[in-house]
């Protein structure tokens, strides 16, 4: 299994973006809500902030106590919706456990032309309608490397593993405007990798995904994210995959690099960059 690198990717895609931004002249500024001090969240929002620094744009940081008030949120979203320095918001998730419930309401208030997460319900609908606004960027990820190594994608048998709302949901209607033949399980099964092209594992546990049942020459997507200690492991045993022909785009440095890009590059067409190959849905 070759290890596709999503940091070369990344890097290749963020000096792009760099120079077209200093054609046009646009310098991006992105939002970020951060609500509470989740560890995790603190240290994808420096991810964010570094590549949105790389790329010479600003990045502010708006924070919100752990106990802060539902209207608090949304007066703060409003806020940063009518500032016309704002490009781009997105509001770090998870949110404390007392706000979860307010969750979907927050991400609908958020102007659907900032929401540089997709998440917004009216671009998550443009998705099922075909007239795609700004996409999630763990979708894009996934897409454009299956484009990537997978091209031409009409035909291909895909297998979507997990449920989620920001990446399983919306990836699978992107595949399905492709002409792929998809499918859809909660839960990992090599019985379900039989003739599969193209798999994106999202749901699962530390290497629980091994060599037996994947066809040669399949392409994995691992999206699974697990700390242990210091270490971050994905679904995917990366060992014992090294026996089989075919491509592994891993974690760390696949999924994770790659989404941090997607959402530059959503962020630089908030700003007002056209991108060559506009991220389509
Ligand atoms: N509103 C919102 N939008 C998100 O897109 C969002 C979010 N909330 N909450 C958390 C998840 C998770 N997420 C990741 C971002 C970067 C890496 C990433 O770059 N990981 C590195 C390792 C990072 C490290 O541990 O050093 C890698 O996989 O190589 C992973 C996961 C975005 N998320």
């Amino acid at each position: 299994m070759e290890l596709i690198c999503g940091k070369d990717i990344s890097s290749e895609i963020r000096n792009q973006l760099k120079e077209n931004l200093a054609q046009e002249g646009l310098k991006p500024c992105l939002a970020v809500i951060n609500v509470g001090d989740d560890k995790e969240n603190l240290l994808y929002i420096g991810l964010k902030e570094n590549a949105v620094d790389t790329l010479g744009g600003e990045t502010r940081i708006a924070s919100l106590p752990q106990n802060a008030a539902k209207e608090e949120v949304l007066n703060l979203i409003n806020e940063l919706n009518h500032d016309q320095a704002v490009n781009g918001i997105l509001l770090q998730l998870p949110l404390p456990k007392e706000l979860q419930p307010y969750e979907q309401e927050f991400l609908s208030a958020i102007d659907p032309a900032k929401d540089v997460d997709g998440f917004h319900p009216v671009n998550m609908g443009r998705l099922v309608n075909g007239t795609p606004g700004f996409i999630s960027c763990a979708a894009l990820a996934c897409m454009d490397i299956s484009k990537r190594y997978k091209a031409p994608l009409a035909g291909k048998k895909v297998l979507l593993i997990g449920d989620s709302f920001d990446l399983i949901r919306p990836l699978a209607l992107m595949f399905i405007k492709e002409s792929c033949q998809v499918s859809v399980a909660p839960q990992y099964k090599s019985a379900l990798m039989e003739g599969v092209d193209i798999a994106v594992i999202e749901a699962g546990g530390p290497h629980i995904v091994k060599a037996s049942g994947i066809k040669e020459g399949a392409l994995l997507i691992d999206a699974g994210f697990y700390y242990d200690q210091n270490s971050l492991f994905g679904n995917v045993d990366k060992e014992d995959l090294s026996k089989i022909d075919g491509h592994l785009l891993p974690v760390p440095g696949g999924v994770g690099p790659m989404l941090i890009t997607k959402l530059l590059e959503n962020l630089c067409m908030a700003a007002g960059m056209s991108l060559p190959d506009k991220n389509t849905g």
